[in-house]
């Protein structure tokens, strides 16, 4: 069987059961490769998101490298169970990892978080700070409005649009503030994230009820950075029109044993905007 077979989405496609409060949440994740150490890669909350469409030009060379890959979906995303979340979606997010990590037996792992997935990393580290080796942190991870861009910015309006409407124009018109270079979004690429939005109604209808019971659905855990003592790799694009860059220099200030990576001419992608910089960059940052 070849990496490619072995590596794709199906092939590495598990579910597992956790607990959150009263609730029984079926989570789905991909795991791929084997390895001593495993990173976690953590997606963002756009509508249609999942683990592998965020990573999934980031895997292979991850496994190649000998770390074993888990991509977890997020409660409310992709294959994993429906939820409302009405308090820190940072903070369930997080939960949800721990159950997952408690589940398959993992105790310390490198996280990788993409916007989102970067606030939940942030959420993961001050609750659990002995079970986190390496942060990668891109497009966020303070969870805080910028002090200089006006908020919401011109992208989380045109994600929390697409939710609320869920038409191929309206995720072409977020896809195209989404990266820097739109040269790579291709009507496939388009047409796949669609499947997946309309595939899960009841995600896009959850994530609006949530905005609606807590519009700070990620808190900003500015105060709190002091506390994260794990080395923090923090990547940014210089043309990130949904968190902007200037967030990034204040992880940078917060996080005690951090620094930043800025790509130019990138959007909000940069992991699949400049994927083979960006797997170079992360493989040299885990392994020193
Ligand atoms: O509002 C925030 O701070 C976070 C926004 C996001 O997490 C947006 C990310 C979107 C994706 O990763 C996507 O694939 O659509």
């Amino acid at each position: 069987m070849t990496t490619a077979q072995t590596l794709s989405e199906a092939a590495t496609s598990r579910f597992v059961c956790i607990e959150e409060g009263d609730l029984a949440l079926q989570l789905h994740y991909n795991d791929c490769g084997a390895g001593a150490e495993t990173l976690v890669m953590l997606h963002g909350s756009g509508p249609g998101a999942s683990g592998w469409a965020n990573f999934n030009r980031n895997v292979e060379p991850m496994v190649a490298a000998g770390y074993r890959v888990i991509l977890m979906d997020c409660p409310g995303w992709s294959k994993s169970d429906p939820i409302v979340c009405t308090g820190s979606r940072s903070d369930l997010n997080a939960r949800a990892l721990k159950g997952l990590l408690d589940a398959i037996g993992i105790d310390r792992a490198h996280l990788i978080g993409n916007s989102m997935g970067g606030h939940s990393a942030v959420a993961f580290a001050l609750a659990n700070p002995e079970r986190v080796g390496k942060l990668v942190l891109m497009g966020g991870g303070t969870g805080g409005a910028s002090p200089f861009a006006p908020m919401p910015t011109e992208g989380i309006k045109l994600l929390q649009g697409l939710y609320r409407e869920p038409t191929i124009d309206n995720l072409k018109k977020m896809m195209n503030v989404f990266v820097y270079d739109t040269g790579d979004l291709t009507e496939e690429l388009f047409q796949t994230r669609l499947d997946n939005m309309l595939s899960r109604r009841d995600h896009l209808e959850n994530f609006v009820e949530s905005l609606a019971a807590n519009p700070k659905q990620f808190p900003d855990f500015g105060l709190r950075l002091a506390e994260i003592k794990a080395q923090t790799l923090i990547v940014w694009g210089s043309n990130d029109r949904f968190v902007p860059m200037d967030t990034g220099l204040r992880l940078l200030a917060g996080l005690p044993n951090a620094e930043l990576h800025v790509f130019n001419r990138c959007g909000h992608w940069a992991q699949w905007e400049h994927a083979d910089r960006f797997n170079r960059l992360v493989l040299d940052f885990l392994r020193h």
